[in-house]
């Protein structure tokens, strides 16, 4: 990567599916040895965009330069230059941990000699390297994801993107899966670009984007999102979810959303509004929970939807899963 380039430039980049518009001219940068995370909910472009910038997807429009080279014009020098960690396993579950990295490492044309060091380093990083002899079927759900960023590590690739590098596993792996990336990001100096729509992963980012319908509404660091949406969220238990949303509406002026029972809304000042809430809401309460802001109102200040909600609005992307695992990631 040429010195002071950018590790991510994409400006203006468009995919499109049919009638689909997947990515509307989305543009941002990222910087080397930046943590940048896309955050959205289920079928917001965030695949197409990643998949985009790993070459696997040619862009409809626009221009994206990954490490310091076009994705489409000089797409094997950007292949050679990052590494990908994807939700769907790739590895072979009937050889061992060692062998799937060397069968990786030949891939990529890692000269033998320098091979065997870098497998070392890596499984150590990881915390596999005990058990690199055995069979990738015997191991955990975590431990394959560690083996997979492992691999994705291999070939010192300056940037490394992560699709949803924790989904499925549970909050124990997914945090210490965390703690390795972090750590790899301080030993190998590289830039991590991941997806996510866990709201507390969010949190470890430098900066985040986050996207909705195909665009990016936002992008900052965690706190800077936090601090500009300045309301707190107030949520409310009721027996009448819907009269409370008429009434929030009709007497305060305020949106709110219906989500598994509990009706939430922004407000400035939550604790000094909660009495004029039992006054003058006319709508019984059963309990009601005032918090500062979270990157979930973050997202629900810019979307108007809550994370979960968002995402049974998604679709087609098991669709495109299928379709990326037959057609091999590398
Ligand atoms: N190969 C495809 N053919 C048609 N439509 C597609 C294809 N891939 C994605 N889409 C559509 O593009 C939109 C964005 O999908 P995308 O998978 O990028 O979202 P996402 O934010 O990554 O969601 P997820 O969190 O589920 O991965 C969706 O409406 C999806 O249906």
């Amino acid at each position: 990567m040429p010195e002071g380039e950018p590790a991510v430039v994409v400006d203006g980049l468009v995919k499109r599916f049919g009638d689909t518009e997947a990515v509307r001219g989305i543009g941002f940068t990222v910087a080397p040895g930046e943590v940048f995370g896309f955050l959205g909910p289920n079928g917001a472009g965030k695949s197409t965009t990643i998949n985009m910038l790993c070459t696997l997807l040619r862009p409809t429009g626009g221009v994206a330069r990954v490490a310091g080279h076009d994705v489409v014009a000089e797409r094997d020098d950007v292949r050679r230059r990052i590494g990908l960690v994807f939700q769907d396993p790739t590895l072979d579950g009937y050889l061992t941990g060692e062998q799937n990295l060397r069968f990786h490492a030949e891939l990529y044309g890692v000269p033998r000699a320098v091979a065997a060091g870098r497998m070392r380093q890596v499984l150590d990083m990881v915390g596999l390297w005990d058990r690199r002899k055995d069979r990738v079927s015997t191991y955990s759900g975590g431990m394959r994801r560690r083996l997979e960023i492992a691999r994705g590590l291999l070939h010192s690739p300056r940037v490394l993107f992560l699709d949803e590098p924790t989904v499925g596993l549970d909050p124990q792996t997914r945090a210490s899966i965390w703690e390795y990336i972090r750590r790899l990001q301080a030993a190998e100096e590289i830039t991590i670009f991941m997806t996510t729509h866990y709201m507390d992963e969010a949190e470890y980012c430098d900066r985040i984007a986050i996207m909705d319908s195909g665009t990016i509404v936002a992008l900052d660091a965690p706190e800077a999102l936090k601090a500009a949406v300045g309301k707190d969220r107030v949520q409310i238990r009721t027996p009448d979810g819907t009269a409370a949303l008429a009434a929030l509406k009709e007497r305060f002026g305020l949106d709110a959303v219906l989500a598994e029972g509990a009706v939430t809304f922004a407000v400035a000042s939550g604790e000094a509004f909660v009495p004029r809430l039992f006054a003058d809401l006319g709508v019984p309460i059963t309990a009601v929970s005032v918090a500062r802001p979270s990157l979930d109102d973050v997202f629900f200040t810019y979307t108007g939807s809550t994370i979960r909600d968002a995402e049974g609005a998604g679709k087609g992307t098991d669709r495109m899963r299928m379709a990326m695992a037959a057609r091999g990631r590398r």
